[in-house]
C-alpha cells in the first residue's frame, strides 16, 4: 500500500489554483490514488456566465478526469468550490466558508498565480506576493494544518547560474514593494519596473522570488514546503501519456512550428531544454506534502523538480525530435510544411523574421484581401514574434540547479511509494520519450 496515498486519506485539503494547468493534473491525482480523501476545496474565482459548479463539471468532463470517473462515479462529491478571489481582501470569500475552511483544513496546496511574463508589476505583486501573504495569514489559523504547499518556479532565481535549494533574498525586502504599490500610480509602477526587478527578466520570475521571501519571513512556525518546477509539460505516464491544455512555454512555439508558421527561434542548441512532466511535478509535491506533515523538517524545504542536472536535454535535440514528430504524423491544414532552425545572434533573428516570418504574412495578407477575405496572418505572426521575444531569454541560457531535497525525499519513501511514484530524479532518463509525446496532444487540441 502507497503510504503517501494512505496519507491523503481522510484529509480536508485546500487547492488554490485547482482550474490551471498544475491544479488539475494534482486535484486528478489525488482523487484517483487517495479515494477516500474526505473533501478537496477549491478556492475558484467566478467567471461571467458560469456557475462554480458549472466550472467544476466542465474540468470533470475532460479526458483528464475520464480514470478517475471510472472508479469513482460521484466525485464531484468530494470537490468543495468556494467563490473567492485571490486579488481581493479575505479573497472576498464569504464568512461561513471562510470559517468551514479555517476550521477543516489539514493541507494546503498553494498553485494559484499569473504566470504571464508580461504582467504589470502591481497584478503580479498582487497575485504572486500579497496573495501569499493572505494565505499564509489564513493558514496560521488553521489549528488542524499539517502542511502548507506553495508552488514557486525553478526560475525565481535566473538571475543566477547556480541554484541551490535555498531562498535568495531580493535586493529590495517583499514589505517595502508591497507598501509601493498601495500608493504609486499604474504609470509610475511601469516606469520604475525595470529598476526594480534588475537582472531578473520579467515581472513573473521576479514576483515569485519576492513569494519565497515572503513565505520565508512570514511562515511562522508553519509546516512549509516549497515546489520549484522548471518548465513544465504535458504528463508522461499519469493518469495517460501526453495530457497538456494550454499553450505555455514550449507547447505554443512547438504548435506553431508543426503549423508552418514558426521557422526560426532564437535559440542556443547546446543550452539545456529543462522540461519537467507535469505527472512528475505532481508527484513530487503529493511525496513533499506527506513528508512536511509526517516528519515535520525543522526549518522550510525547498524542491527543486527538474531534469537538466542529471541528463540534459538540449534545445537542439529538442528541436530536432519537434521536427522529426511533425515529419511523421503532419497537421491537417497546415499552413507550409513544418521546418525551422536555430539563430544565435539577434541580427540574424532579425533577418529570419523579415524573410521567413513577416514577408509570407504580408504575402498570404494580400491574396486573402484580393480574395474578398479579412487579412490575419499579419497579427498572428505579430503575437507570435512577441511570445518568441518574451521567450528568448531562457532559450540562450542554461542553469544548473540541485536536487539533494527531492532525492533525499525519494530515499524517505517507502518501497511501494518509490515503485508508484515517479519523481524528479528518474525523470530524466525518459526525457525524449516525455519530448517525442510533447506533439501529439498539441496537435489534437489544435486539429483544424
Ligand atoms: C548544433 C546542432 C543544431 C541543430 C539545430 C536543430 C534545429 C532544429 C530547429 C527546430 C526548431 C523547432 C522549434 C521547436 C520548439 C522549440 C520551443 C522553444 C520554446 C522555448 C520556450 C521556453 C519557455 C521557457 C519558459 C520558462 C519560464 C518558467 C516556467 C514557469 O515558471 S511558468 C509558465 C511560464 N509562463 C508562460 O509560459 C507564459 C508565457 N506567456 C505569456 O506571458 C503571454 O502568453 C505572452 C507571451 C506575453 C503573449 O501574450 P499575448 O497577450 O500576446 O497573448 P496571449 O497569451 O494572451 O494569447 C492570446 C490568444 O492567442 C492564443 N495563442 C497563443 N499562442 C498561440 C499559438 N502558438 N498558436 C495558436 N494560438 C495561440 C491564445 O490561446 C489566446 O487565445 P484566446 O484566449 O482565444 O484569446
Ligand atoms: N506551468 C509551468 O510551466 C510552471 C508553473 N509553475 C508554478 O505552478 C503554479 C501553477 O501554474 P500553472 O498551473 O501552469 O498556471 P495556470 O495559469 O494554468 O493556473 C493559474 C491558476 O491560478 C488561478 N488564479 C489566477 N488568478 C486568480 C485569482 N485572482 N483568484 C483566484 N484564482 C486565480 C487561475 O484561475 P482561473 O482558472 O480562474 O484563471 C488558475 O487556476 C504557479 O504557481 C506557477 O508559478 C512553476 C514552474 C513552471
Amino acid at each position: 500500500m502507497s503510504m503517501i496515498a494512505a496519507f491523503y486519506g481522510n484529509k480536508s485539503i485546500l487547492i488554490t489554483g485547482a482550474t490551471g494547468f498544475l491544479g488539475k493534473v494534482l486535484m486528478e491525482k489525488l482523487l484517483r490514488t487517495s479515494p477516500h480523501l474526505k473533501v478537496i476545496y477549491i478556492l475558484v474565482r467566478p467567471k461571467a456566465g458560469q456557475t462554480l459548479q458549472q466550472r467544476v463539471f466542465q474540468i470533470l468532463d475532460s479526458k483528464l478526469f475520464e480514470k478517475v470517473k471510472e472508479s469513482c462515479p460521484n466525485v464531484h462529491e468530494k470537490i468543495r468550490p468556494i467563490s473567492a478571489d485571490l486579488d481581493q481582501r479575505d479573497f472576498a470569500m464569504g464568512k461561513e466558508d471562510m470559517q468551514e475552511l479555517l476550521a477543516s483544513t489539514n493541507i494546503i496546496f498553494h498553485c494559484a498565480a499569473t504566470v504571464r511574463f508580461d504582467a504589470h508589476l502591481r497584478n503580479a505583486v498582487q497575485l504572486n506576493v500579497i496573495a501569499t501573504q493572505q494565505l499564509l495569514v489564513m493558514a496560521s489559523q488553521m489549528p488542524k494544518l499539517e502542511a502548507f504547499i506553495h508552488f514557486s518556479t525553478a526560475f525565481s532565481n535566473c538571475n543566477l547560474n547556480q541554484i541551490d535549494e535555498v531562498i535568495y533574498p531580493c535586493p529590495v525586502e517583499p514589505r517595502k514593494i508591497i507598501d509601493s504599490m498601495e500608493w504609486l500610480d499604474d504609470t509610475i509602477i511601469e516606469e520604475i519596473t525595470p529598476k526594480l526587478i534588475r537582472d531578473w527578466p520579467n515581472t513573473y520570475t521576479y514576483t515569485k522570488a519576492l513569494g519565497e521571501m515572503v513565505i520565508q519571513q512570514e511562515g511562522g512556525n508553519l509546516n512549509i514546503a516549497i515546489i520549484r518546477p522548471s518548465i513544465v509539460g504535458p504528463s508522461w505516464q499519469e493518469p495517460f501519456p501526453g495530457w497538456v491544455d494550454n499553450l505555455n512555454g514550449p507547447s505554443g512555439m512547438i504548435i506553431a512550428t508543426g503549423k508552418g508558421f514558426l521557422r526560426s527561434i532564437r535559440a542556443t542548441p547546446m543550452a539545456v531544454a529543462d522540461l519537467i512532466p507535469v505527472d512528475m511535478v505532481v508527484n513530487l509535491t503529493l511525496a513533499a506534502g506527506w513528508y512536511t506533515a509526517v516528519h515535520r523538517p525543522k526549518s522550510l524545504l525547498i524542491y527543486h523538480s527538474t531534469t537538466g542536472g542529471l541528463n540534459p536535454c538540449k534545445w537542439s535535440e529538442m528541436g530536432l525530435q519537434v521536427l522529426a514528430s511533425f515529419k511523421k504524423i503532419p497537421f491537417e491544414k497546415a499552413f507550409r510544411r513544418p521546418n525551422a532552425n536555430f539563430t544565435t545572434n539577434s541580427l540574424s533573428a532579425q533577418y529570419w523574421n523579415a524573410v521567413t516570418h513577416r514577408a509570407p504574412a504580408i504575402v498570404y495578407d494580400c491574396y486573402l484581401v484580393l480574395t474578398g477575405r479579412k487579412p490575419r496572418m499579419m497579427k498572428l505572426m505579430t503575437r507570435l514574434l512577441k511570445t518568441i521575444s518574451m521567450l528568448e531569454y531562457f532559450t540562450n541560457r542554461s542553469w544548473e540547479w540541485t536536487s539533494a531535497n527531492s532525492e533525499m525525499l525519494r530515499s524517505e519513501m517507502s518501497p511501494e511509494d518509490q515503485r508508484v511514484t515517479v519523481l524528479t530524479t528518474q525523470a530524466a532518463r525518459n526525457r525524449m520519450d516525455c519530448i517525442s509525446r510533447y506533439c501529439l496532444p498539441l496537435r489534437k487540441s489544435l486539429a483544424g
